[in-house]
């Protein structure tokens, strides 16, 4: 599991600080850490009273974690106090390799309420800001680092660049203090970035900057690029804001798991938009193509000469099968295209459902209905940009996460398992009957189970938890298709 540790300030209404940052990187796939520099007691119509935890404690909790743990990234909120900033400074300076750091200069609430005292800004500009991989101020906070008006987008880019000379490798200024569109502006030193996104009319924007910091912080923990990791997190906190709520008198919070629920507040990753099934039922073939039933999922088998596959895969397809993968290993790429050709044009005479494994570029040449991607494969959203909308997108997964991962992504449909002892891939770790429960809670999108199946082992714990079985062997190694097909039909009813 990716990690993230925030140091920062408790907001007891829970639309910034620590818990804007916990909820932020949970909600992108990363486990978040905290430690707290300072409790305040805070509503959505301001904050009330700051405690500063002493810089001892803070201390401590930095130290034991990082006894312990891999930490993969740090984000620095609220710091309220000198002494405080001074801790950290410490405690950072005695940790060796430490990963980014992405600091949010934190000084005013969203009500105008101060939170960094007088007298340590200047030890956060002087100390703190130089351990900065990218520091994040709003409009008001650049105006303060810099000491000069900002107004417009040269304004912002002026301010970049005397904030970079501060010591930091990279300056994000949020723009949502401007007017009109919401425009952020970031420098590393090389050239200007601005992502632009339109402003929302919504007052509910509690909790913005440490959301938009901590998700950059979390696609950074990732591994993605500071741009990707910028531009990921920007379309996250307008969605955020986009769906932010009413929740007292004042300014509401934003929605930092707005992914996984609906507009009735209802957990929705379950019944989030079939699109496999849609995908399908736009297809010209949908009558054929049986929602209902259960499925064999046909995967080609590489060790076959291409001549015996294809009258294999024929005889499959006149025995009722709906959908065919392409999947070949050490061949060459022009070999590949040509075979999945073919493949293409012999599921086109069946109605059936041509997919490619792994290649997203044979997929897009031969114009497959998808793609299949392993673990090891391109991103799901990465694929997206390359297909476009209106194609399968399968996603193998192994355990639950990697089900909610790719689910969260946008797979149309997943391969679980190994549900047994596989003669087509080694390595590969069984997967029980409860993981695929769980992995069925997840989603409503077809699950297929793969590794091992046979006409003997599908028994009825597995046909109650998966739509379908993939299968190579089972079809490819047998000397009676026909008779194979039947029985897994059978045992699948
Ligand atoms: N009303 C809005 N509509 C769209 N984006 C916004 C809006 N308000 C703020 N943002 C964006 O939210 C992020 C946080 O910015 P900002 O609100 O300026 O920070 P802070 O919360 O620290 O004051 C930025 O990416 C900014 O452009
Ligand atoms: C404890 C704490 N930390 C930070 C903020 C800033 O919030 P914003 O993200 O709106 O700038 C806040 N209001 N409270
Ligand atoms: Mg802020």
């Amino acid at each position: 599991m990716i990690n993230g540790l925030t140091i920062a300030g408790s907001d007891s209404c829970g639309g910034a600080g620590i818990q804007a940052d916990i909820k932020t990187m949970s909600a992108n796939g990363v486990f978040a850490m905290s430690v707290i520099t300072a409790v305040t007691a805070q509503s959505t119509q301001g904050v009330f009273s700051i405690e500063d935890i002493s810089s001892n404690m803070i201390k401590k909790q930095i130290n034991v974690i990082f006894d312990d743990i891999d930490v993969n990234v740090i984000k620095i909120g609220m710091v309220s106090k000198k002494e405080s900033i001074n801790a950290i400074v410490e405690s950072l300076r005695e940790i060796r390799n430490l990963p980014p750091i992405v600091i949010d200069p934190v000084m005013v609430s969203k009500n105008g309420f101060n939170l960094l005292s007088k007298d340590a800004k200047d030890a956060l500009i002087t100390n703190l800001i130089p351990f900065a991989t990218l520091i994040t101020p709003n409009i008001l906070e650049a105006e303060e680092i810099t000491n000069e008006r900002i107004l417009t987008l040269d304004d912002m880019k002026k301010a970049v660049e005397a904030i970079l000379n501060l010591g930091p490798k990279a300056v994000l200024i949020k723009g949502g203090h401007l007017k009109g569109d919401a425009i952020d502006v970031l420098y590393d030193g090389i050239e200007f970035t601005i992502f632009e996104k339109e402003r929302i009319e919504n007052d509910n924007t509690h909790g913005t900057g440490c959301t938009l910091s901590s998700a950059i912080a979390a696609n950074m923990a990732k591994g993605m690029s500071l741009k990707e990791s910028v531009a990921l997190a920007k379309e996250y906190v307008t969605n955020a804001i986009k769906h932010g709520f009413t929740l007292g008198k004042g300014i509401g919070p934003t929605h930092h798991f707005y992914k996984f629920y609906n507009n009735q507040g209802e957990f929705i990753v379950k019944k989030e938009k079939n699109k496999f099934y849609d995908l399908i039922e736009n297809h010209k073939n949908k009558d054929e193509f049986d929602l209902k039933s259960k499925k064999i999922y046909l995967i080609t088998d590489y060790r076959l000469d291409f001549d015996i596959l294809v009258e294999k895969v024929r005889i499959a397809l006149e025995c009722g099968i709906k959908i065919v993968q392409y999947r070949a290993k050490e061949k060459s790429t022009k070999d590949m295209c040509a075979e999945a050709r073919v493949l293409k044009q012999l599921c086109h005479e069946y109605n059936a459902i041509f997919i490619v494994n792994d290649r997203v570029d044979i997929a897009l040449v031969v114009d497959a209905h998808g793609v299949h991607l392993g673990r090891e494969d391109m991103k799901i959203s990465e694929a997206k940009k390359i297909l476009g909308e209106g194609k399968i997108i399968g996603a193998t997964a192994h355990n639950e996460k990697e089900a909610l991962e790719a689910i969260s992504e946008g797979a149309t449909y997943l391969g679980v398992g190994a549900l047994y002892k596989s003669k087509s891939k080694s390595n590969t770790v069984n997967l029980s009957i409860k993981t695929l429960q769980k992995i069925k809670k997840i989603t409503d999108n077809p699950i297929f189970g793969i590794g091992g199946i046979t006409e003997n082992n599908i028994n009825s714990s597995l046909r109650e938890n998966i739509d379908g079985v993939a299968v190579i062997s089972a079809i490819f190694q047998t000397n009676n298709i026909k008779n194979t097909i039947k029985e897994i039909n059978e045992n699948l009813k």
